[in-house]
C-alpha cells in the first residue's frame, strides 16, 4: 500500500449504461489522498453513487483507469468498505450479528470478531444494544451498526455514500460530531469518500470537496477547506469562511440544477 501516494487514483475514467445511452460519467480524473476525507457533491444523478461504486469494485468501469491502492480494481479491493444510505442491515440478525457480518464473511475467527465489534460498537455508543434486532433501534442507532459493521473490517479506504441523507436533521448532525470525534482519533483515521447532497455536511467534514458537475460529470472544482484538525464543527459553522464556502459551491451547483430541471420537463 503506498502510504504517501494517493489512495484512490481514477484517470480519464468514464461508465457508460445502456450501450452508451446513458453516459454517468466521462474522462473524469481524479486523486483520493492517503488519509484525507474527501466529500463528493454534486446534481443528483450526476453519477456519484455510480463513482463510488466503482471504487469499491462492485461494477466496472467501462474506459480509462481507476486504481485503489496502488492497483486496478477489478472486483472489491482489499481494505476497502461501504456504508449504505439505508443502512443494509439483515432485519433478522442482531446488533452484533450484524456489525459481525464483514468479518464473519470472511472467515475471521470468532475471537477477533468479538476484539474488533465489541471496539467499535463501544466507540459507536452501541454497548449493551448487541441482542437488539434492527427494528428496536432508531435510524442512528441503525446507522451506526452500518458504520461499526464497515469499521470492523479494519478498511483502510472507507466510502460513504450519503450515509446520513435518511436520518432527521438532528440526529444527522450528532452522527457528523461523531464521525468528526473517530475519525481525529489517529488510530482510526481512514481515507474516506463521502457523498452527500448536503453542502454544509462537505464542508464541515471534509479535508477537500470535489464538486462534480452535470452528466455526464467530470470534477468541476477541487476546493480545499481551510478549517484543519482538530475541527470544532460549531467553530466552523461561525467562521465567516463556512458562509462564503457554502455560497461558492451553491453557486457551481446552482446553474447546473436550473439545466437538469429544464431537461427534465422536456423528458
Ligand atoms: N445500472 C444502471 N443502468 C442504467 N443506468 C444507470 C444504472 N445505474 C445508474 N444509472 C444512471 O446513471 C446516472 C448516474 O446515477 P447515480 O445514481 O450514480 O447518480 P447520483 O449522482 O448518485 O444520483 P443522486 O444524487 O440522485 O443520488 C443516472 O442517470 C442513473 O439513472
Amino acid at each position: 500500500m503506498t502510504e504517501h501516494g494517493p489512495a484512490i487514483v481514477a484517470d480519464n475514467a468514464s461508465k457508460l449504461f445502456a450501450d452508451g445511452a446513458v453516459v454517468a460519467f466521462r474522462r473524469l480524473s481524479l486523486e483520493v489522498r492517503s488519509r484525507e476525507i474527501l466529500c463528493i457533491v454534486g446534481p443528483s444523478g450526476c453519477g456519484k453513487t455510480t463513482l463510488l461504486r466503482c471504487i469499491a469494485g462492485l461494477t466496472d468501469i467501462s474506459d480509462g483507469r481507476l486504481v485503489v491502492h496502488g492497483k486496478p480494481v477489478q472486483g472489491p479491493p482489499d481494505g476497502v468498505a461501504t456504508v449504505f444510505q439505508h443502512f443494509g442491515l439483515l432485519p433478522w440478525k442482531t446488533v452484533y450479528d450484524n456489525a459481525a457480518f464483514g468479518l464473519a464473511m470472511a472467515g475471521t475467527s470468532s475471537t477477533i470478531i468479538r476484539e474488533r465489534v465489541n471496539h467499535y460498537l463501544a466507540l459507536a455508543g452501541l454497548t449493551g444494544f448487541e441482542k437488539h434486532y434492527p427494528y428496536q433501534l432508531s435510524g442512528g442507532m441503525q446507522q451506526r451498526v452500518g458504520l461499526v459493521r464497515a469499521l470492523a473490517t479494519n478498511p483502510s479506504v472507507l466510502l460513504m455514500d450519503e450515509p446520513f441523507a435518511a436520518l432527521d436533521a438532528q440526529t444527522r448532525e450528532v452522527l457528523q460530531e461523531e464521525l468528526l470525534a473517530l475519525m481525529q482519533r489517529p488510530d482510526e483515521r481512514k481515507t474516506m469518500v463521502f457523498i452527500t447532497h448536503s453542502i454544509d455536511e462537505a464542508i464541515i467534514l471534509g479535508d477537500r470537496i470535489a464538486v462534480m458537475s452535470a452528466r455526464p460529470a467530470r470534477i468541476a472544482e477541487i476546493i480545499d477547506l481551510p478549517f484543519g484538525w482538530p475541527r470544532d464543527v460549531d467553530a466552523v459553522r461561525a467562521d465567516p469562511r463556512f458562509a462564503a464556502l457554502r455560497e461558492h459551491i451553491w453557486n457551481q451547483l446552482r446553474p447546473q440544477r436550473a439545466g437538469a430541471r429544464a431537461k427534465e420537463a422536456v423528458a
